[in-house]
């Protein structure tokens, strides 16, 4: 039996049309399954702890974005059941990280494979990573795109632009430490610091473009010492990954990161905002099972 998770609000209604659409399919090849559907923040979590041992259960499956997949994949960490996604939020990086087909059709072939493998999140503060995190003008950017899901209806992906180029009138770079596996760095003027274990987040942006998601590893991301005219002319390179040549872009890896901004800045995981700084980054190697 397969079961469905679904986020019926997520990508603004098309999670609501997705599930229809999978339903429907679920009958005509008659497949045995469940579903339920998260009535709010956290709820996701709570129906895979419910469910995670049913018998017969084949896999869980996320009917959402980022923040369906960040629950539904923290309920399943540390168990053998497989998380199938069928994507149907707004910016949804996990699936394209993980080239996992947009349309549902394909990506419930793709489930129903049934080919598994291992991935590694994180642990942030007391909160799960599945895919990315971080903190700076990228969280301040996630918030501002929460706040706004009606713009989403309208501009999609271009939401992350539109918040961005808003943020960017008011925002001011902080001092922030870094420790990288116990080695302490300081850098001044910092605009945001991107962790990842996909080589993408906020919509497709190619922010750590090396990073690999079985390697046991977390990349991180600095975007240091620009003034506002130079971090405007860097921002869109990064859609390519390009960015990485920049001078002001340091790049750091490793299994545990400490970032201690000297002035409280917000932080994000997998988009969704922990109002906490300084925060800590532990990787869990190879601790969940995705389709
Ligand atoms: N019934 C509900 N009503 C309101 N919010 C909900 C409900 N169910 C889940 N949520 C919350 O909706 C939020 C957004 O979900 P999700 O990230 O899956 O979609 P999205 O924001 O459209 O996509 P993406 O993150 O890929 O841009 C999550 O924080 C989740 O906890």
């Amino acid at each position: 039996m397969h079961f469905f998770v679904v986020n019926a609000v997520s990508g603004n209604g098309r999670g609501q049309e997705v599930w229809a659409y999978i339903k429907r399919r679920l009958h005509e090849l008659d497949l045995d399954y469940q579903v339920r559907f998260t009535q709010s923040m956290g709820n996701a979590t709570e129906i895979v702890n419910e469910v995670k041992h049913l018998p017969g259960l084949k896999a869980i499956v996320a009917i959402g974005g980022d923040g369906t997949i960040n629950e539904v994949g923290s309920g399943l960490i540390g168990t053998s059941v497989p998380m199938g996604i069928i994507p149907a939020g707004t910016g949804n990086d996990f699936a394209l990280g993980h080239q996992i087909p947009f349309d549902p059709e394909y990506a419930l072939k793709r489930i129903l494979k049934h080919e598994t493998y291992q991935v590694d999140t994180a642990k942030i503060n007391n909160r799960y990573m599945i895919s990315f995190g971080g903190t700076g003008f990228d969280a301040l950017v996630a918030d501002a795109v929460q706040l706004r899901r009606w713009q989403k209806q309208w501009f999609g992906r271009l939401t992350y632009g539109i918040e961005a180029l808003k943020i960017f009138r008011s925002f001011t770079p902080r001092q922030v430490t870094i420790t990288v596996d116990g080695v302490q760095y300081e850098y001044e003027n910092v605009w945001l610091i991107a962790i990842s274990n996909i080589p993408n987040y906020a919509g497709g942006i190619k922010i750590c473009p090396q990073a690999q998601n079985n390697d046991g590893l977390l990349d991180l991301c600095c975007i240091q010492n620009l003034n506002s005219f130079q971090f405007l002319r860097l921002f869109p390179t990064a859609y390519s990954g390009k960015h990485v040549q920049h001078r002001s872009v340091v790049l750091h890896r490793g299994k545990e990161f400490t970032i201690s901004p000297q002035h409280s800045f917000i932080a994000h995981v997998d988009g969704e905002i922990l109002k906490e700084t300084p925060i800590t980054v532990k990787v869990v190697p190879r601790s969940l099972t995705v389709l």
